[in-house]
Order: C-alpha cells, then structure tokens, then sequence
C-alpha cells in the first residue's frame, strides 16, 4: 500500500466498532453548463444501520445526490464524510471499492458468470480465487439463490429479479459499510419487486448496512426506508421518518407528492405483531360455545384449513384466507381483498392461528398492543 494518504482505506473495516455515517454538508452540484444547480446546498446525515430512501420527481437530482457519495459525480462544492472521514478528495476508484452500488437491472457484466460478477471487487482487492469462490457462493445462498445451479450461468440466463438478487450479492461481496442502490427494483414486476423488496429487508436484518436508496415509488420508500428524503429540483423538502412524511408533510410540495394515499401507505407501516387481535378458536367442542369467537378447523399439522364457525355467518361460504404474522396491515388486507374475505386468520411462522384481523377493524380503529399495555 502507498504512503499516499488518498490510497489509504477511507470507509472502516466492518466490526471495527465504527459508527458508519454518510454526512452531507452543503453539497450542490452545477453540471458543466447548467444554468441552475443540479443539487443545491444539500445537507443531510445517514445513520449506521438506516435505510434511507430519496425520492422526488423525475430530474429532481437522487442520482446525482448517490452518484456523488461514491464520487462517481464530482460535487461542485460542499463535503461528503464517511464514518467522520472527508471523502471528497481521496482517490475515487478506491472509493468505490468499499462502498456497494446496486442500479437497476442490476448492471452485470454480461461475458461474466455469475460467481464472476459477485466476485469483481474481492479480485480487485486482492481476494484470492478460494476466498472469492466461497465469498461468492455464500452470497448467491444469502439473496436465495442455489449456487450450484446458479454460480457458472451468464446473466442473459436469469430472470430479471434474479439479476437483481445478484447485483445485491455483488453490492455486498467485500462486505462494505455502506450501500448505495439507484432504483434496483425499478425495473422488475410489482409482484416480484415485492418480493425482492421482503428478501431486502430480511438481508439488511442480517447484515445492517448502512444505505442509501433511490426510487420513484412512494410505497417502496414507505415500506424499506427508516428515513424518507424527499426531493424538489435541486432541494431536499422532507428528511424524516415515513410515518411523519406520510401524517405532517413539510410543506404543500411534500403534500402533493406523497398525494391523496397517505393513508392506505400507512397500512404497511402498521406491524400485525403489534395489533390486539381478536380470538380465534381451533378446537371444535368450541363451535357451540364459543361466544362470538370464530372457529377454524385445522390440519394435522395445526394449520387452519376452513373456518368452522363464524358468527352471525355460514362459515362454509367464506374463504379463509391467511396472512403471516410477521407482514402488516396492508399484507392483510392485500389477502383480504384477493380472496374477497371480510376477515383474515392471522398466523404464526410454522402457519398456526394466532388470532383474526376483521375488515371493520380497519374502518373502525386499529388497537395496538403498545397503546393497550
Ligand atoms: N451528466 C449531466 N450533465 C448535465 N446535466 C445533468 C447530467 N446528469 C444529470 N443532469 C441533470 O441534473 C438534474 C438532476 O438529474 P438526476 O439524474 O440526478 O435526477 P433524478 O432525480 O435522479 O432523476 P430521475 O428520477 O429521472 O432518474 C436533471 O435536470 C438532469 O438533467
């Protein structure tokens, strides 16, 4: 390694006990020729740990803001600081080697196969080939991809989500601190997108990087983000929690963008492990007494197959439908919907019945545990 101070490490090795932050400070970019900033005086801190998602109108500058933490943009002015280390001038290339960059339909090299695209920046650093291979299959396993099947084939021979799944597993192949994703859902079906979207999160729990992620789609930046940075052109309007963003806009701009559907997107901030629930009975003699509470009739396995009893209904004319118990509100009334079911049986991870989430309960108020305690 040189003495030169730009080709020193600039991001912590992970478990260094550093606090990973990215720090904005009075950062704006004037494109050559460009009349008006691009991005202008923008100031804002990123957590370790946190996903923070930016988003605005098209041409508003996320891609620019991202583009500019990994130096892959040039600030015009303005510092950028990783984990308390000015990153602004240091040597860009090495830069970007311990930050992870995701973008949409996951930018694989296409002459690559896939273990050779996941194992790009460990070459780079250095990895030798065992360390690389091994590094690479561990990583197809993590965003559940089967690495016999999937490490010698070349892109053209996924699916665009696996694709994605592998731009994730490259994006972590040298464990780097910090992630930074533009759109890598963007490009994918709603319901795969959804589904890469629930594997994201489950990866985070596991590796709790910290990231900043840019997307169009207000529900992504409500389900994935701990914080939502919403954009004007050039300017950041809101920097909070969704739950602020979506209830206390800043401003009318904010106002209009997140739109009438603020309330529906809560939903999906709203935890069914948190809900009061209303009982549920999975033992028959309870049909004739149960009070009011419905009855399910369960497998061998303990898993409710039918509803047995409802009251004030024919139970043989109503779906059952489930929903786990880890998704939210809004998992729950995607079910409800989808099966045309006015109730829904709430289940734990091995599918047993925990309790039951009513239509009306939405219209009526959703009790929480917290608030009840
Ligand atoms: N290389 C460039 N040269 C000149 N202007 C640019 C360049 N890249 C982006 N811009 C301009 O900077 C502004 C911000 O662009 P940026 O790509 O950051 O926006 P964005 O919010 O990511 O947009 P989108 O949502 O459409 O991807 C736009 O007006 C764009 O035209």
């Amino acid at each position: 390694m040189s003495d030169n101070p730009d080709q020193t490490a600039v991001v912590p090795e992970p478990g260094a006990g550093q606090t990973d932050t990215i720090v904005l400070e009075g950062v704006e970019k004037i494109y050559p020729g460009g009349t008006s900033p691009a991005v202008s005086q923008l100031d804002m801190t990123i957590k370790q740990g946190e996903i923070v998602m930016l988003i605005g109108p098209s041409g508003c500058g996320k891609t620019t803001t991202l583009k500019m933490i990994n130096r892959l943009i040039e600030p015009t002015s303005g510092r950028i600081l990783l984990d308390g280390k000015d990153v602004t001038h240091v040597n860009g290339d090495l830069l970007r080697r311990q930050i992870g960059y995701v973008i949409q339909q996951g930018g694989l090299f296409p002459h690559f196969t896939i273990a050779d695209n996941i194992g790009v920046v460990p070459r780079m650093l250095g990895w030798d080939k065992q360390k690389t291979k091994e590094r690479a299959d561990e990583l197809l396993h993590l965003v559940g991809l089967e690495p016999s099947t999937f490490r010698d084939r070349y892109p053209r021979q996924l699916s665009g989500g696996q694709q994605q799944r592998v731009g994730v597993a490259r994006a972590l192949a040298a464990n780097p601190p910090v992630m930074l994703m533009d759109e890598p859902f963007g490009a994918i079906d709603p319901i795969t997108r959804d589904r890469l979207q629930d594997e994201f999160l489950e990866i985070q729990r596991t590796v709790g990087k910290t990231i900043a992620f840019v997307t169009h789609d207000l529900q992504e930046a409500v389900k994935l983000g701990d914080k939502i940075a919403v954009f004007a052109t050039g300017k950041l309007e809101q920097y909070a929690d969704p739950e602020t963003v979506l209830t206390r806009p800043a401003n009318d701009f904010v106002s209009d963008f997140v739109g009438g559907g603020a309330a529906v997107r809560r939903l999906s901030l709203l935890e069914l492990a948190r809900l009061e629930l209303h009982p549920i009975e999975t033992d028959e003699k309870a049909v004739g007494n149960s009070n009011g509470t419905p009855v399910v009739e369960i497998d061998a396995s303990g898993k409710p197959v039918s509803w047995r009893h409802l009251p004030g209904a024919d139970a043989s004319g109503v779906a059952l439908v489930t929903v786990p118990i880890s998704g939210t509100v809004y998992d729950a009334v995607d079910v409800m919907l989808d099966g045309a079911a006015s109730l829904v049986a709430v289940v734990d991870d091995d599918g047993r019945a925990q309790g039951v989430l009513h239509w009306n309960d939405l219209v009526s108020g959703l009790r929480t545990r917290e608030r009840d305690a």
